[in-house]
């Protein structure tokens, strides 16, 4: 499968190098008559109902056009409100408007106040909004969140940034579609931040161009590809010592949850062995899961084993002492929540983490990789391509930013935004099982971005097969999390030997 996200600045460039060997008009012919047949699937049962397209100024209201007149020729009625805005209207879009004009669409200048609608197609905007929506195109927008049938966006949800999936403008608005078809190419910003929400099921459209135009993208939608060769069945002559040991480093006073979560990540996920060194007297042991080691941070061993630190660590002197002892080891190493927030805080500690040469996992939120930025979180979330590779580079780390399509960037500038989970893992203690299983996988050998994209994408898996289950998305907690990610994990390496 192609995974591929390409920037806006690559899109255009795959449309001038495809433009440049095509009759003036086929991509938009081809992207209204596949939007058209995508818009025919969806209509299913309710092809006798009208279709609402809204078309805009440019060559985003083009293909909204051709759509609109090759439903009308299939025999739907479909009803078009077409808003040109000030300037002229390239060749392309002008013809798609005479050819619609011809044939039997018709054309509204208001939206009914209550039309029972089989499919609403959003043709307002696509790559090149290049400012906040504005008030004759707001009004349209905001009337489909009445709508109740399934809401089609061509290329991109009007509103949102196809690099970065943010809003556009600070008091912006953005088109909630149930589906979008995207056209020459997938792009990050309907994956990540706002993406999922607005732009719903993803199916990209290629409108016949060859790979011979495409240019090399420095970001992938992840999928179990990236990993799927680590995923080896295990041998009958092995023993616990050859799945590695996770040592969870945290737990301040009143925080052991946090370790303990993290540990039953790393050992529902396949570790070996797995201790929670805490930093304050805690728990003698795990009633849930008393296969976890119990032992006190201070005396506690860093070397020859896989650390996770962070979580619930709090930012104590204990804390940075222990915390500079696990960036000056050999050690693979998964740094969570506080021990970001230290690093953040400390020149000292990013320097000794920059200089690091074992495997290293960075797992921020949106808050603690604004810690670590300098920055605001709502800075962070408006290009979180962007803060990932930062982090990658100011790091020389693997990082997570975690949310909604976490983003996973490496200092190269790799990123692979993760397509699985859902608003379920916004519970306290679900980062910590990740970062257990961050754990795990680099104890295991994995190296650092494989680890990491794949732990990610175990994670969210879990959750969606919680919610498939019925456990959740409301009420789903972070202590469910580690059985369901091991059955996951399972499921996963059963398909590899089957060779799926
Ligand atoms: N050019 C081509 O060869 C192809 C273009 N395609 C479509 O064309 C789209 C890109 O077309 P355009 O570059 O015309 O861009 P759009 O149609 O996305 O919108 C740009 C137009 O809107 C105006 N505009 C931008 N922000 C605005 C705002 N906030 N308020 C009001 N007006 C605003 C611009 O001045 C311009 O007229 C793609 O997303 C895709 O849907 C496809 O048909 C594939 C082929
Ligand atoms: N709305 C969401 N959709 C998908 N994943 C989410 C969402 N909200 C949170 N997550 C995931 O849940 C985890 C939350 O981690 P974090 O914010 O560190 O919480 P905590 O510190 O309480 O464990 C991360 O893996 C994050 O990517
Ligand atoms: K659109």
């Amino acid at each position: 499968m192609d995974n591929h996200l390409y920037t806006v600045a690559q899109l255009r460039a795959i449309e001038a190098s495809a433009y440049a060997v095509l009759p003036p008009g086929t991509l938009m012919q081809r992207a209204g008559a596949a939007a058209a047949q995508f818009a025919m699937q969806l209509l299913g049962e309710r092809r006798d109902r009208p279709v609402l397209v809204l078309a805009g100024p440019g060559n985003n209201g083009g293909d909204a056009l051709e759509l609109a007149a090759n439903l009308a020729d299939a025999g739907i009625d479909a009803l078009v409100l077409h808003l040109p805005g000030q300037r002229d209207a390239s060749i392309e879009t002008a013809t798609a408007h005479e050819r619609a004009r011809d044939g039997t669409v018709g054309f509204i200048d208001m939206l009914p106040p209550d039309g029972d609608w089989g499919l609403v197609v959003d043709g307002l905007f696509g790559i090149g909004l290049t400012r906040p929506i504005g008030d004759e195109y707001r009004e349209a927008i905001a009337a489909l969140a009445d709508v109740r049938c399934p809401i089609l966006a061509l290329d991109v949800p009007s509103g949102l940034d196809a690099d970065t999936g943010a809003i556009i403008g600070p008091d912006g608005i953005a088109v909630r579609a149930t589906h979008t078809i995207t056209f020459l190419g997938d792009k990050p910003g309907l994956h990540t931040a706002d993406g999922r929400d607005h732009a719903g099921l993803v199916h990209v459209e290629m409108l016949g161009v060859g790979p011979e135009h495409l240019p090399q993208s420095q970001a992938r939608l992840g999928t179990d590809d990236v990993f799927a060769h680590r995923l080896a069945a295990r041998r009958h002559n092995t023993h616990k010592g050859s799945f590695g040991d996770v040592a969870i480093v945290g737990g301040a006073h009143g925080m052991a949850g946090a370790p303990v979560l993290a540990a039953r990540g790393a050992l529902l996920t396949g570790a070996g062995r797995v201790f929670v060194a805490m930093l304050d007297p805690g728990p003698g042991y795990d009633s849930m899961q008393p296969e976890l080691m119990f032992r006190a941070a201070d005396d506690f061993e860093l070397d020859k084993r896989t650390l996770v630190i962070g979580p619930g660590m709090g930012g104590s002197a204990s804390a940075m002492r222990l915390l500079a002892k696990a960036l000056d080891s050999d050690s693979p190493l998964v740094i969570d929540a506080d021990a970001i927030t230290l690093i953040g805080a400390s020149p000292d500690l990013l320097a000794r983490l920059a200089a690091r040469s074992a495997p290293t996992i960075l797992t921020p939120h949106p808050l603690e990789a604004a810690r670590l930025l300098g920055k605001d979180a709502g800075e962070v979330q408006a290009d979180r391509l962007q803060a990932a590779r930062d982090m990658a580079v100011r790091t020389n780390a693997t990082v997570i930013l975690k949310g909604s399509g976490s983003v996973i960037a490496q200092p190269n500038g790799e990123t692979v935004i993760n397509p699985t989970g859902n608003a379920g893992l916004a519970t306290a203690g679900s980062g910590d099982v990740l970062a257990g299983i961050c754990g795990t996988l680099l104890a295991q050998g994995w190296p650092a971005w494989e680890a990491a994209s794949g732990a990610t994408w175990i994670h969210g898996a879990a959750a969606d097969l919680l919610v498939a289950n019925g456990v959740g998305p409301i009420g789903l907690t972070a202590g469910e999390l580690p059985a369901a990610a091991r059955a996951v994990l399972n499921m996963l390496v059963l398909d590899a030997a089957d060779g799926n």
